[in-house]
């Protein structure tokens, strides 16, 4: 079955293509338990908090991608559109982090002890491999998938929560990522990578596409082992 995003790419675009050839993965992600159950606001507690605490974590990498593809880049307009990106992720941290640690309580000590599990390195491990060895625009499809399905999932639970958004147990995680605000913030990004994609072959575009595919994965991964609150060490 073929997914239909509600955050779409232009048709016949490089990022159409990449959106294509991860539908499978992308649709299997939003079905998962996780999403389902945020959806219907019935996602326990315990597993919101230890997925919290994972993506607090993850956002630090993710930040430091950002700053790696700062230091791989020689295009002015692609450094400032970085900078203003950071800017971005500190952004996020503040309003739907916070909001979260002083809603479920999460002590600022939880989140210092607190060990990123396996999947998460999985998927930070592999962005940051790229950020360290790849070109600019690996770089920035390694992050692609970060924003386009957050803004995508969360624009779908939106629609299909309607007017029942309001009140809803997770209703400012998902609004923070429903908004077009979250969208338009990633504009830079889909931009940059149309932009320097017309100088690359058809085989790098193909291994894009499957770094793309597999970000996608990595995303639905981090979510089902926050369900199962799965660390995945023995330590
Ligand atoms: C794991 C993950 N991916 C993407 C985003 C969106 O920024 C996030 N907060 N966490």
């Amino acid at each position: 079955m073929t997914y239909q995003l509600i955050r779409s790419a232009q048709p016949g675009s490089i990022l159409e293509r990449f959106a294509c050839a991860a539908s499978h993965v992308w649709q299997a992600g939003y079905e998962q338990p996780f999403i389902q159950e945020l959806r219907q606001g019935i996602l326990s507690q315990e597993r919101f908090t230890w997925y919290m605490i994972q993506d607090r974590l993850y956002l630090d990498d993710y930040a430091n991608v950002h700053a790696l593809a700062f230091a791989s880049c020689t295009h002015s307009t692609i450094q400032q559109d970085l900078a203003h990106a950071l800017g971005d992720i500190a952004h996020e941290l503040a309003t739907v982090h916070d909001t979260y640690t002083q809603v479920f309580g999460i002590s600022e000590q939880r989140i210092t002890h607190a060990v990123q599990s396996a999947a998460a390195r999985a998927y930070t491990t592999s962005m940051l491999e790229t950020a360290y060895r790849g070109n600019t625009l690996e770089i920035l499809v390694a992050l692609l998938p970060c924003a386009w399905v957050y803004a995508d999932y969360g624009a779908r639970l939106a629609q299909e929560l309607g007017d029942a958004v309001h009140g809803h147990p997770y209703e400012q995680w998902i609004s923070t990522y429903a908004a077009d605000d979250f969208w338009d913030a990633s504009q830079w990004l889909r931009d940059d990578i149309t932009l320097l994609a017309q100088q690359a072959t058809e085989v790098e575009i193909q291994r894009l596409e499957q770094m793309f595919v597999q970000g996608v994965d990595l995303e639905r991964v981090f979510w089902a082992s926050a369900y199962e609150m799965q660390a995945g060490w023995n330590f």
